[in-house]
């Protein structure tokens, strides 16, 4: 699994002392609140369980499940739904929780949709950001890295459902997906 990595852009110790910092901004944001932390599945998950632990305030958690990519590293552009959250939001404070925003195309269409629901505040976390491929207006209130254009995995992130288990960001080698 690790041969199909070109380099290694992000260290566990790295990507490590970064979410122990955004934990501790966002506690200190949130103090006195319980904001309801909203994963996007499948990616978002081994950031949203780490950044929850560094984090002394009250939370509650959700789950949306949207996919757009498939086994591709380009944004197909339609975005599915395919679970909605079981909490009612309505007067919430929501934290939106992301691995990556690349396209920007994902969070646009489910923040839009989010504030049709009389929510009392949303922002939107990320660990990673690679702003070079916006199709979309569309900024993170707190994001972990800027990172180029080049496609990643590892702590979360997939190529073909593959890789989310590597405890670090690394370049996926281009003949791993051009075949
Ligand atoms: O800014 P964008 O271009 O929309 O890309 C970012 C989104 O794409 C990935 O999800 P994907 O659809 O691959 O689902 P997954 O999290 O289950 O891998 C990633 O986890 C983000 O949710
Ligand atoms: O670089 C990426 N890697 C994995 N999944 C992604 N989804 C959007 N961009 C990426
Ligand atoms: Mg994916």
């Amino acid at each position: 699994m690790e041969n199909d990595i070109k380099e290694i852009l992000i260290t566990k110790e790295e990507i490590e002392a970064k979410v122990k910092e955004l934990g501790e901004t966002l506690s200190k944001e949130y103090q006195g609140k319980t904001p309801l932390m909203v994963c996007i599945l499948k990616g978002a998950v081994l950031f949203m369980a780490d950044l929850v632990r560094n984090m002394d305030i009250e939370v509650e958690m959700d789950f949306m499940a949207v996919s757009s990519y498939g086994k591709s590293t380009e944004s197909s552009g339609v975005v599915r739904i395919l679970k909605d959250l079981d909490t009612t939001v309505e007067g919430r404070d929501i934290i939106i929780v992301e691995d990556i925003i690349d396209s920007g195309l994902t969070l646009s269409y489910l923040v839009e949709m989010l504030k049709g629901r009389n929510l009392n505040s949303i922002k939107i976390v990320t660990l990673l950001d690679k702003p070079h491929r916006r199709k979309v207006d569309l900024k993170p209130d707190l994001s972990g890295f800027t990172i180029p254009d080049e496609f990643v995995v590892g702590y979360g992130l997939d190529y073909a459902e593959k890789y989310r288990n590597i405890p670090y960001i690394g370049v996926l080698k281009p003949e791993v997906y051009s075949g």
